[in-house]
């Protein structure tokens, strides 16, 4: 039998304590490779690379292949939302829903291997979805080759829609990121003698603000886009000059043009705040494979128009993101699309506090396995 929602939630709530940092997911593969291996495997071929799971269905019809991808990892942040199941792994959580969409995939598998596709079908457990690009790693490896999909769908959670809700729309869902890391290196010294010093604390700073006026500037007003730095380090105490500031955050952008504007835009600022300031500089802008989440326009016509019209399923038209995935990679490679899933929670996703509504597991399961089934009457 398929899995009923009582097994997914538990198996979800499993998940959910053994939260593992990307590339590192072994304890979380194990549990996924014990619950596969559990279903009928009568049609199922399965193989693994690193910590990532390739699960293949074969199909009636073996000359068409719909792909399924779901994340397994998790973040680095302290989980303080009290639940009973609450992260058995100190500082580790997972805080954008990973855990729902495993369990979701699980589910979906799980009806597929006790009924047989007409085509097949490729679900991809990836690994490093925040940190890596592990589909990126995947797919540049050539693990996905064997079984390569014709197009493919994948979903994220998202607090702010009611639980179970669909949400989806054509063109851009999420934006390309690009990760900044900045070092300023000057020289340290006695507070009481500036003179002596070459102080990164206020190369750094003139860094903070200067780069705000990116967006504002250099950036079409009717697009966007978002310069976030989310760590600065620097310095030991009141009366040390500081000789080293850190800096790291990210950039977001609708498009792959803006994101490559930024960073340039970046660089030069970065690299101007250095001469200026005498002193040195190591920076590293990194997008790896994050490019812009662009749906296919057929695949994402045929997925609004089965979430629209299904009852039991509702559906919310949505606007584009500024989150980032690394799932615009296999969309740049795949036609396919993304979407949400609804869990209502009213902490966003990176909160210690975000706690998805489990009723929109099996939701996401019906949604999800119905489309496939029509999908594949559409493809024959
Ligand atoms: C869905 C989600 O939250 N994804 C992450 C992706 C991170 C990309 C990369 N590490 C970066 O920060 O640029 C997100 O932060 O949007």
């Amino acid at each position: 039998m398929s899995l009923s929602e009582p097994e997914l939630i538990s198996l979800r709530r499993e998940l959910h304590q053994i939260p593992e940092i990307g590339m590192e997911e072994y304890e979380t593969q194990a549990l996924l490779l014990q619950t596969i291996k559990k279903m009928p495997q009568t049609w199922l071929e399965i193989k693994t690379w690193k910590t990532a799971i390739l699960v293949h269905v074969i199909g009636q019809n073996h000359n068409y292949t719909i792909g399924y991808r779901t994340d397994i990892d998790a973040l680095p942040v302290t989980e303080a939302t009290g639940l009973p199941y609450t992260s058995k792994h100190p500082g580790k959580m997972h805080a954008c829903g990973h855990d729902i969409h495993m369990t979701v995939a699980i589910g979906v598998l799980s009806y597929f291997a006790e009924h047989q596709p007409t085509t097949n079908l490729t679900f991809i457990f990836q690994p490093a979805e925040e940190n890596a690009s592990g589909g990126k790693q995947l797919y540049d490896a050539g693990i996905l080759d064997q079984w390569m999909p014709d197009e493919i769908y994948g979903l994220h959670d998202n607090p702010q829609l009611p639980a179970g809700v669909i949400g989806c729309c054509q063109g851009t869902l999420f934006a390309g990121t690009c990760e900044i890391h900045a070092h300023f290196i000057g020289k340290s010294g006695h507070a009481a003698f500036p003179q002596d010093a070459n102080d990164m604390v206020v190369a750094g700073a003139t860094f903070v603000t200067q780069i705000q006026t990116i967006v504002s500037r250099n950036i079409d007003p009717i697009q966007s886009g978002v310069v976030t730095l989310g760590h600065f380090s620097a310095g030991t105490i009141g009366n040390v000059i500081a000789g080293s500031a850190q800096i790291d955050g990210t950039i977001r952008a609708l498009t792959q043009k803006n994101n490559l504007k930024i960073q340039q835009r970046v660089r030069k600022i970065a690299e101007a705040i250095a001469a200026g300031f005498e002193c040195q500089l190591e920076l590293d802008l990194h997008q790896g494979g994050y490019y812009p989440v662009e749906n296919n326009p057929e695949t994402t016509s045929a997925f609004i128009k089965y979430m629209k019209n299904t009852p039991g399923i509702t559906f919310q038209e949505t606007n584009p993101a500024m989150t980032g995935e690394d799932f615009g990679y296999l969309l740049a490679k795949i036609p396919g699309t993304m979407f949400w899933l609804g869990v209502d929670s009213p902490y966003s996703l990176h909160s210690e506090h975000m706690a998805p509504k489990e009723e929109a597991i099996q939701k996401g399961v019906a949604a999800i396995t119905g489309f496939i089934l029509q999908r594949q009457t559409e493809i024959n």
